[in-house]
């Protein structure tokens, strides 16, 4: 199902935060999006899961207005993957992902066998069977992000929204929920990960969303968008992109922050070298 956002904007304290986005999200694709620190991604997530409500614009899955939505019906549809400090810290991860199915179970239905068994699979499909019976209060920062995409993916949705899903995992790990996420697409998923990891965008994404202060700056193609002159603009980060020795996907390699450093640090760096 294709996402399109249209003018979306949202103000909080004072401050636009999403300020006019316009973005059309290839259905069965994985979007990375991008930007700096503060540059409204996670906010973005927030809006098209309708967790908060944009002061502005059209948010419309397939042509229907995600906002509008009821409740239960868009949760059938649209997961959002977030390290959540809301879920009870005391919950075993079995009974945290099986929140999951909540949107599927009818008025005052206990979970069934087939819930059980999308928990299970969901856990599996993220590595996280072993510790299925801990509370989730009992695991490190990478198991904990591993439980939550399996919730998510428990939740069987359309359109999945993941914020940072490789945030505290190991090597291995990021590139198995990278990986997971790809076939998902593949599979006719539409997928939406907020991303720092530029190579990992290069690597993985089908479609990148660039934001810089509420704005979309660059939307396209991996290799048409990931450049170094958007780096440098964007980060301001100096970069070579380089094709991948194995897939020939872009990769970026920093070569210096120098252009990202305040000139007062510059200053203070040769008052150093002169002392
Ligand atoms: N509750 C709030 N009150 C005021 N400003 C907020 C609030 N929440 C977020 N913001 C501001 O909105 C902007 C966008 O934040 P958001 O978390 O969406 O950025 P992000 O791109 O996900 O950043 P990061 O890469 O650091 O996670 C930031 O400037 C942030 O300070």
């Amino acid at each position: 199902m294709s996402l399109d956002l249209s003018r979306v904007r949202f103000d909080r304290a004072g401050r636009t935060i999403i300020d006019g986005v316009d973005a059309t999200i290839p259905a069965g694709a994985l979007t990375a999006l991008i930007g700096p620190n503060g540059a409204g991604k996670s906010t973005l997530l927030h809006l098209i899961a309708a967790i908060e409500r944009a002061d502005a614009g059209e948010l419309a899955l397939d042509g229907r207005s995600l906002p509008d939505m009821r409740r239960r019906e868009r949760a059938r549809v649209v997961a959002l993957s977030e390290q959540q400090a809301e879920v009870d810290a005391q919950l075993t991860v079995e009974a945290s992902v099986l929140l999951g199915r909540t949107p599927h179970l009818g008025a005052f239905a206990a979970p069934g066998t087939a819930d059980h068994l999308i928990v299970a699979q969901s856990l599996a499909a993220v590595g996280a069977s072993e510790f299925a019976s801990r509370p989730l209060d009992s695991l490190s920062g990478g198991e904990r992000q591993r439980v939550t995409l399996a919730r998510a993916l428990a939740q069987q949705p359309t359109l999945l929204l993941a914020d940072e899903p490789t945030n505290h995992l190991d090597l291995g790990a990021q590139f198995t929920a990278l990986d997971l996420l790809a076939a998902l697409a593949r599979d006719g998923l539409t997928v939406v990960a907020a991303l720092h990891d530029l190579s990992h965008a290069a690597a993985y994404a089908d479609h990148v969303v660039v934001l810089e202060g509420g704005r979309v700056v660059a939307a396209g193609a991996p290799v048409d968008v990931l450049t170094a002159e958007l780096v440098e603009r964007v980060y301001g980060v100096r970069a070579q992109v380089l094709p991948h020795p194995v897939t020939g996907r872009p990769l970026i390699a920093v070569a210096s922050a120098a252009s990202a450093m305040p000139a007062v640090q510059h200053a203070s760096l040769e008052a150093s070298e002169r002392a």
